[in-house]
């Protein structure tokens, strides 16, 4: 009897109806994986009130915060925020109408306090002079430290108030704080509820809390006992007292609990006992939905339909320049934050491209050859001569005796033996004058190389040396179509090495972007600012944009004025397609980024695709060189046919009307293309 009046009281301080509610759930599951979270939750926080949300730890309030804000989707059942589900086009929510402040601190550390108002205040719109009002209001409401202080150097609980200002900041008619009052001291703790009693006098700003003091709860108009994914109790906190005779809210949730797992515990341990205790008790045999106190669905409440016309949506997928201007400036002001990365960033192209230049490709130095000669030292004998024309800067000529030299390059103190015999001049003669001659002769008139062919790259420049020779007696060299006498592999290599650097260099600096932040839970607070995958995306390519041209710049300034690397083509087409290519490291890090939460594995990545792309995409090697069923992946990378074009651009002076040429830029244009959208999906997807 007296629980039964109880209820009736309850139902008289709870407005009934959707029209009057902020927040309605209804039958609302959410699972991560197998483990079941939310379960048949149904929930309403009416219009123009406080909501404290209790729980104890892992009980699935945050979840539930998230699935109400629209950044997890729920799996079963229909949630109404503000009239309309979340994320629905045209609504607010996520966006200007809701402020919402995460249980993580979710601030970038880089930013001031007045960086990160003005930050959320472009998102939302706010005019500077309304920003700035709200700033000065804030920072004196919760006695933050000066506005120009940076948040990595907060206390702990600066940063919650820090977070707290940035929810509170655009005034919205719905907050959702999620434990704002871990760390912060008692008497403002005291001021930041007396702050929401305050706003929601209006009857137009509702707010929900979710809180570990539960004593500070009985300050809500409704409370609300969330424990294994669903509410036990939904009322006004004196009703939750008075039902348990309770003194404190902390108690009456105690008795609450403790029913709750009689009635499980005699659910779960026979099912003829729940038929029994039906008649007797309204708490046994309940269904899990309903809550043992306060209001339950009406079972005949209808799910409404909402629609949009066709320019709302398109409004809703369009980008907005504001959030991608904001986003862009923020990342930008990160950065500037950072110098001494920055500057790192800016040098490390260069540095590569200077090594490759320096370092690949150049002629052997001071490589040491015994020379065993037996000829008499006349200068005009034939070994002598033949000596002479071996470049000398290359090859250092030991005279040695036989043995000397053997044990020399035994020792590895030499990495060949050249040996002429006594009559190399005479022998040679006769093997140019006569048409036969007899072995002996071949043999006397032969030189003699014996080597060591541990280092093939430094010992092949002596045979070819001596090819070289013979190829310049016998040849005669007409000057290139394309090209220089004195081409060299660093020209070879060149192009696709700075394809290849401005590709990775990309790559790492996105790869990590959405990691970090998704870590620390500043895409989700961005995302209920009302920021969407697209803009997130495009602010990323415009500031990494900036980032890569300087690079790109450097790269360019190295490889011809420094390094010489000659440019017969168009400089424009040279810089559209490395800035291109830095377009699809960008994408292709984005794409990391959304697709995996951990630093470790996204540098794994990222790290991983880089020697087999080098490899196969034909930069250090040509790709005819390749066996065939990889040459065919080779050519589907996105750095083969590009590298390729850039040398046809800089070395044959061609221009976009050439097959390959155009090909390089078609390729890398379907690659950012296809790689930007994948990104954007992944990232859709996660939310
Ligand atoms: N991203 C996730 N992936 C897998 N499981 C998760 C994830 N987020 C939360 N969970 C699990 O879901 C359950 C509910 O978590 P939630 O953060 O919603 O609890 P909570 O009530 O907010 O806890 P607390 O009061 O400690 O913040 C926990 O068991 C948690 O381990």
């Amino acid at each position: 009897m007296k629980e039964g009046s109880m209820t009736a009281d309850v139902e008289a301080a709870l407005p009934a109806g959707q029209g009057d509610s902020a927040i309605l759930c209804r039958d609302v599951c959410r699972s991560y994986g197998k483990l079941r979270v939310l379960s048949n939750l149904n929930l309403t926080v009416p219009q123009g009130q406080i909501y404290g949300l209790l729980g104890p730890s892992g009980c699935g309030k945050t979840t539930l915060l998230k699935c109400i804000v629209g950044t997890l989707k729920i799996s079963r059942g229909h949630i109404t925020v503000l009239g309309k589900p979340p994320a629905f086009p045209g609504h607010e929510i996520p966006g200007r109408m809701v402020g919402y402040m995460p249980q993580d601190l979710a601030l970038y550390n880089e930013f001031t306090i007045s960086d990160t108002l003005i930050f959320f205040g472009r998102i939302h719109g706010l005019s500077w002079k309304e920003t700035q009002a709200r700033m000065d209001f804030l920072i004196d409401f919760l006695d933050l430290p000066q506005k120009h202080s940076l948040v990595r150097n907060l206390s702990g609980g600066q940063r919650r108030r820090v977070s707290l200002g940035a929810a509170l900041l655009q005034n919205p008619e719905l907050l959702i704080l999620d434990e704002p009052t871990v760390g912060v001291d008692p008497v403002l703790r005291a001021k930041i509820w007396q702050h929401l009693v305050e706003i929601v006098k209006t009857g137009k700003v509702s707010v929900i809390i979710t809180t570990h003091y539960i004593e500070e709860a009985r300050q809500a108009n409704v409370v609300g006992l969330m424990r294994n994914g669903h509410l036990l109790a939904e009322a006004p906190p004196e009703a939750v007292m008075k039902l348990h005779s309770a003194t404190t809210l902390e108690h009456a949730f105690l008795q609450l609990c403790q029913s709750s797992d009689r009635i499980d515990s005699k659910q779960d341990s026979s099912p003829r006992a729940l038929v029994l205790e039906n008649s007797q008790s309204f708490e046994s045999g309940r269904d899990e939905s309903r809550p043992i106190l306060g209001l339950a669905p009406e079972p005949t409440e209808e799910i409404p339909k909402y629609s949009a016309d066709w320019k709302v949506r398109a409004r809703h997928v369009l980008p907005k320049w504001r959030n991608i201007a904001a986003l862009t400036v923020k990342t930008l002001v990160r950065m500037k934050r950072m110098p001494g990365s920055l500057c790192f960033q800016f040098l490390l192209p260069v540095i590569q491209i200077s090594l490759i230049c320096l370092c690949v490709g150049g002629d052997p130095k001071g490589i040491q050859v015994a020379v065993v000669n037996n000829e008499t030292s006349s200068s005009s004998s034939f070994s002598n001569k033949l000596l002479s024309f071996l470049d000398n800067s290359s090859v250092q000529q030991v005279p040695l005796s036989h043995s000397d030299a053997f044990d020399g390059i035994y020792n590895g103190e030499y990495w060949g033996v050249l040996g002429f015999g006594k009559n190399f001049t005479s022998y040679l003669t006769k093997r140019m004058i006569e048409r036969q001659v007899s072995r002996e002769v071949v043999d006397g008139g032969s030189v003699h190389v014996w080597l060591d062919l541990t280092s093939k790259i430094q010992i092949h420049e002596i045979p070819w040396d001596f090819f070289h020779i013979v190829l310049e007696l016998m040849t005669c060299f007409e000057e290139p179509i394309y090209g220089s006498k004195n081409t060299d592999f660093t020209t070879f290599v060149t192009p696709g090495a700075v394809l290849s650097i401005t590709f990775y260099l990309a790559v790492g600096l996105t790869a990590l972007s959405f990691v970090l932040e998704r870590k620390e839970g500043l895409l989700d607070r961005c995302w209920v600012a009302g920021v969407s995958s697209l803009e997130t995306m495009l602010a990323h390519l415009f500031s990494q944009l900036f980032v890569i041209s300087v690079q790109i710049i450097m790269l360019l300034l190295f490889i011809l004025l420094v390094f010489k690397t000659p440019n017969e083509g168009s400089l424009v087409l040279v810089i559209i397609l490395i800035v291109l290519q830095g377009v699809t490291g960008i994408s292709f890090g984005l794409v990391i980024s959304s697709a995996i939460d951990d630093e470790q594995n996204a540098n794994q990545a990222a790290l991983g695709i880089f020697y087999p792309n080098l490899i196969l995409s034909g930069i250090i090697w040509p790709v005819e060189c390749i066996p065939y069923p990889l040459r065919y992946l080779s050519l589907i990378l996105p750095q083969t046919y590009a590298s390729e074009s850039l040398r046809c651009i800089m070395y044959r002076g061609w221009g976009l009307s050439r097959m390959m040429v155009w090909r390089g830029f078609a390729v890398t244009l379907g690659w950012n293309t296809f790689f930007l959208i994948l990104a954007t999906v992944i990232l859709k997807l996660r939310t």
